[in-house]
């Protein structure tokens, strides 16, 4: 007997909505469906009509010395998803390492520290004298622009030619670069652009809520250390962080309706009004940088959710809908890397994963 193909897809279909939907009893299969519907509204299609970028133009402000992984799994999460340029603003030591995983990907050592530049400067004036040139020449023409100690400056040049930024994968917790990140967030907010802030962007958020108090473009995706971290941080009462839905939404409330994104054993997604739980089975390697491909894929969905408008988003707010749509997709990137490599499945595995798990999910 033949089988329509329509008829094979709504079975996929089903079984990835049970699959993500059976433990969760607040929201039934249809209410979910109705969720995936609303990300497949917000992807732009693909047209011959459109010129590069206009998919999205993404910036990860990450990457020093002991971290290359993790900006690099955010920025090529975010091209493997259809954005169609990919920036990476790090130090000037992750630079060269980062640019070698991807010819894709385009590195900006900018983030560099006053006493750095001043240290490469050093070494430049030595180099210099070893090669017997003379060092007042040296002190003028080395410095080149990526030696620049003005980061926030470097950064801010490409601001208008970005739809979104996500701050904080391998990006360390040195003060100084720290300091730096407080003035990029400072020049993004000013400019209307999304952030998504993950790892110690979320650090730096601990110390200074502030900075993101009341910025409904931003999204926070914390682990579960980097929840009840940001948790003791801004709510002043104790609160009950095993009742993650409550906690989350709280958390959102005091942060002035920014989007939380608790990441765990089911993702619980708020803004301060709703909360959506994600649950689609994903797999049970915990390797690192899962998360990073989660705020990659966040910073283009949030930029595309934006773009659709509220009208597209039957009453839920477009990061909202974003988070749901990049939880779904790493949860299902890790679960087909994991029926191939079980065990040995790292985040590496998950990247060929991307294209059919986003067909699987927002193309059926
Ligand atoms: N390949 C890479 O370059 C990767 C770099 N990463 C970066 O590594 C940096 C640190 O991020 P991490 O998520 O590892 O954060 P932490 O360095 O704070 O934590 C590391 C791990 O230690 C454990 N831990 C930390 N504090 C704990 C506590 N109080 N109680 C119990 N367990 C605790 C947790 O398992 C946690 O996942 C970030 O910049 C992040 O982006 C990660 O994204 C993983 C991949
Ligand atoms: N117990 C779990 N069961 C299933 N999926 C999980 C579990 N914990 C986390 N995840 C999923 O793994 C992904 C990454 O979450 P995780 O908590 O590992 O982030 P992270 O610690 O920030 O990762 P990274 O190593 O990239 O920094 C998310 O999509 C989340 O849904
Ligand atoms: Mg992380």
């Amino acid at each position: 007997m033949a089988v329509a193909p329509g008829w094979l897809a709504a079975q996929a279909c089903q079984r990835v909505l049970k699959r993500a939907f059976s433990l969760h009893k607040a929201h039934s299969i249809k209410d979910m469906e109705n969720t995936f519907q609303l990300v497949k509204n917000i992807i732009p299609p693909l047209t011959s009509k459109k010129h590069k970028g206009q998919a999205g133009r993404i910036g990860i402000v990450g990457g020093c010395q002991e971290y290359t992984g993790a900006p690099y799994f955010a920025a090529i999460s975010a091209l493997k998803v259809g954005a169609d340029l990919s920036h990476v603003f790090c130090t000037r030591e992750a630079a060269p390492v980062i640019k070698s995983y991807s010819p894709e990907l385009i590195v900006h050592p900018v983030l560099i520290m006053p006493w750095m530049a001043f240290k490469y400067w050093k070494l430049d004036v030595y180099v210099g004298v070893l090669k017997d040139e003379p060092v007042s020449g040296r002190r003028q023409g080395d410095l080149s622009a990526g030696d620049s100690p003005d980061a926030v400056h470097e950064v801010e040049k490409w601001l208008p030619r970005l739809h979104a930024l996500v701050v904080g994968p391998g990006l360390g917790r040195e003060d100084a670069l720290l300091k730096n990140v407080e003035g990029i967030l400072e020049a993004s907010k000013a400019r209307a652009i999304p952030v998504v802030i993950d790892a110690d962007g979320l650090w730096l958020i601990a110390q200074q809520p502030t900075l993101i108090q009341g910025y409904r473009k931003a999204v926070l995706t914390p682990n579960h250390v980097e929840f009840l971290r940001l948790l003791e941080a801004v709510l002043t009462d104790p609160v009950d962080s095993s009742d993650r839905r409550g906690a989350g939404l709280r958390l959102s409330q005091a942060l002035g309706n920014v989007t939380v994104v608790q990441k765990g054993e089911q993702d619980v997604i708020s803004d301060g009004e709703q909360v959506l739980e994600c649950n689609l089975q994903g797999s049970n390697r915990r390797c690192g940088g899962q998360g990073d491909l989660l705020s990659g894929f966040l910073g283009v969905m949030v930029q595309w959710a934006l773009h659709a408008g509220p009208e597209k988003m039957n009453g839920f707010s477009p990061p909202l809908v974003a988070a749901f749509g990049a939880c779904s997709l790493t949860r299902q990137c890790s679960h087909q890397a994991f029926q191939k490599y079980g065990r040995s499945t790292t985040t590496s595995d998950m990247i060929p994963e991307i294209g059919p798990a986003f067909s699987r999910l927002f193309e059926t």
